[in-house]
């Protein structure tokens, strides 16, 4: 059953115009993000992640195109509406974006104080949401006193205040060390699962997609190259863009193979990460040749592709062959470049 997308973008396009020239950062974008998606936008630099994020709450006019949050057209709303849609919509940064002279407890207050929430209820929710990201106990800590994945952590709990549908993250992790990383991926996780809250996440690090989206868009060169759930983009890859992020240059192989019975085992997360191809040749006690393997280990399950060279003897091929079909991987003949 399809879920009700709340953010949905049609025909979106962004072109800013300078002095001497005119930059498409955007061209013909459709995307639907649905309610409870961890949805990951991930491209190179100057793909134009950033101004799509900032069309999506209106922080960027589109020069085309509508955005449709939980069904309302935001270029239609007057200001005092698209400032209540935009409080349904909160928003993480690369830098954190605290105020300096702030508490992390006045940080938390602060957007509820421009909604006009009395001090006593905005810092009752503020101790709420302190507990939430796991600092119950810096309060009174002033950015400059915390680490960047507690400014990070405050900077979430901020977010989370007017108790928003959607968090936007625009690089959030992209200043932090890996292990800290991992900790707010979790915590964007935690949110997701136990509030309900739809997460959009703007990185350039495949990590961050494989930790936590369900569905992700790949946007090169201003367009969204391939949209879809993140096992399938993973398992099967079609543009250039998408086999360029999944297999990054240096894995693939420029080999060619002639010989008889290559084939190509596609891993596409339906089978764990067991010995499949030692426990086949231990099974038919023959050997297969490795020709070029790029498989990941995602959440215990195995994605990626490995090609090999089957026997000469036929029965004995076709035998493999159904051997790892009924594994549940998918197999084909190949011949000439893999890559
Ligand atoms: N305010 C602006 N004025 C002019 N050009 C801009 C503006 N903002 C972005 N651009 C241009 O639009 C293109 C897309 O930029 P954007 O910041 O959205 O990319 P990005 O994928 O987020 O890249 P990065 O990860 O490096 O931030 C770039 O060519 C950028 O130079």
């Amino acid at each position: 059953m399809e879920r009700k997308p709340i953010i949905e973008i049609r025909s979106l396009s962004k072109t800013f115009r300078g002095k001497n020239a005119e930059v498409h950062a955007l061209q013909d974008i459709n995307l639907k993000i649905e309610q409870g998606d961890i949805f990951g936008i991930i491209g190179m630099s100057g793909a134009g992640k950033s101004t799509l994020v900032r069309c999506m709450n209106m922080l960027e006019i589109p020069t085309e195109g509508t955005v449709l949050f939980d069904g309302m057209d935001l270029s239609k709303l007057n200001r005092k509406q698209l400032r209540e849609a935009r409080r349904s919509m909160g928003m993480i940064f690369q830098q954190f974006n605290l105020l300096m002279q702030r508490t992390a407890e006045a940080n938390i207050c602060f957007p509820l104080e421009i909604a006009g929430v009395d001090k006593a209820t905005a810092k009752k929710r503020a101790k709420e949401l302190l507990e939430l990201v796991g600092l119950s106990d810096k309060a009174k800590s002033y950015p400059s006193q915390l680490s960047g994945g507690q400014k990070q952590r405050i900077a979430i709990a901020r977010a989370l205040a007017t108790n928003p549908k959607v968090l936007l993250c625009d690089e959030a992790t992209s200043a932090l060390d890996p292990n800290t990383t991992s900790s707010i991926l979790a915590l964007l996780k935690d949110i997701n699962r136990r509030l309900g809250i739809t997460i959009v996440i703007i990185t350039h690090e495949m990590r961050v997609i494989e930790e936590i989206c369900n569905r992700v868009a790949i946007i090169s060169e201003s367009k969204i190259a391939e949209c879809g759930d993140v096992t399938e983009i993973f398992s099967h890859p079609k543009t250039p863009a998408a086999q360029h992020l999944v297999f990054p240059e240096g894995k693939h192989t420029t080999e060619t193979f002639t010989g008889k019975h290559a084939i190509r085992i596609v891993f596409n997360g339906s089978s764990s990460f067991e010995p499949v191809i030692a426990n086949m040749v231990l099974e038919y006690k023959s050997p297969v040749n490795i020709l070029f393997a790029d498989t990941k280990n995602m959440d215990g399950k195995a994605f990626g592709q490995i090609v090999i060279q089957l026997p000469e003897d036929e029965s004995l091929a076709d035998k493999m062959q159904r051997y790892l079909h009924m594994r549940g991987l998918t197999v084909e003949e190949v011949s000439g470049n893999v890559g």
